[in-house]
């Protein structure tokens, strides 16, 4: 891992009438980790990157992408970034490799570079035997690493991942992570994502941000954190990072869970979609 921040957030704010979806959040990523912003749905992660990626403007506070300001340098910002949405961005009546072009297109790689990268895209996901057939055959898992190398071919410093394991069986789930992981360590990209999955963020993130009603609760490595939490409770079975996220959030979780119970479906039909294509 190299010094400095990828990404830096400063007070940022953003609301949606008078709801504060993001009500405040510092939060510094460092060059060349794995770092996860967590909490259930409706807690702001979305609503945080989708800031980071310029996709959103910065209402209130400032964001840095590798030392760059999202809200004066959106180009330059955008260059440095894959973006992986939660919602689909594959094109099921194109083959894998004619999707990833499309994305080598959208992003400018130049057209000497385009069919390297974007074999190199589909080899980073393993998907180079399937690329030539059509998304629509794909499996979902297939999809989320389709997806996946679509952000890879611009060969971006931050990619950025937005709950990209929603939706999917544990073989599947455990594949995207060991591509994600494998393509990091090849090229020291750091990875931000969002997840409500706290066992898969214990597993494969090097620090995460709990985030809860906007803000974020509690940050870490998941070790420090349920550390802290076991020392505080004395005796008793070793806290998981559900427990940690349980001790910051408090009683209100509960209610949030119930709030949000109707756009957790919409999300898994979205994603449900994604596997019914293969
Ligand atoms: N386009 C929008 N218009 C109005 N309110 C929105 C919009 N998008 C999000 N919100 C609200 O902002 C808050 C934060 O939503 P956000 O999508 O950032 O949460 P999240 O943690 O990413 O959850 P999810 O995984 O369900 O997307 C929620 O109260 C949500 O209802």
């Amino acid at each position: 891992m190299t010094t400095g921040s990828a990404v830096d957030c400063t007070g940022l704010v953003y609301a949606f009438g008078t709801n504060r979806a993001v009500d405040g959040v510092d939060l510094s990523v460092a060059t060349g980790e794995v770092f996860g912003l967590l909490g259930p749905n409706g807690a702001g992660k979305t609503t945080t990157i989708r800031a980071i990626t310029t996709l959103l403007p910065v209402a209130a506070g400032m964001v840095q992408v590798f030392g760059n300001d999202v809200a004066r340098e959106k180009m330059a910002v955008r260059r440095l970034l894959g973006y992986v949405p939660q919602a689909l961005s594959a094109d099921a009546g194109l083959t894998g490799r004619e999707n990833v072009t499309l994305f080598a297109r959208v992003f400018d790689v130049p057209r000497r570079e385009r069919r390297p990268r974007v074999a190199a895209a589909l080899e980073a996901v393993g998907l180079t035997d399937a690329a030539d057939r059509l998304a629509k055959t794909y499996s979902g898992g297939m999809i989320r690493r389709l997806e996946l190398a679509q952000a890879l071919v611009n060969a971006p410093r931050l990619l950025v991942l937005d709950e990209p394991t929603i939706g999917l069986d544990p073989i599947a789930r455990t594949e995207v992570w060991e591509h994600i992981g494998a393509v990091r360590a090849a090229t020291g990209m750091t990875v931000l994502v969002t997840t409500h999955y706290m066992d898969e963020a214990d597993q494969y993130c090097d620090r995460v941000a709990l985030m809860h009603r906007g803000q974020i609760r509690g940050l870490g490595t998941p070790r420090e954190l349920k550390d802290n939490l076991a020392a505080t409770r004395g005796d008793g079975p070793p806290p998981t990072l559900e427990d940690v996220f349980r001790h910051f959030a408090g009683r209100d979780l509960a209610d949030a869970h119930e709030d949000q119970k109707e756009r957790f479906s919409d999300v898994r039909r979205t994603r449900r979609t994604a596997s019914r294509l293969g």
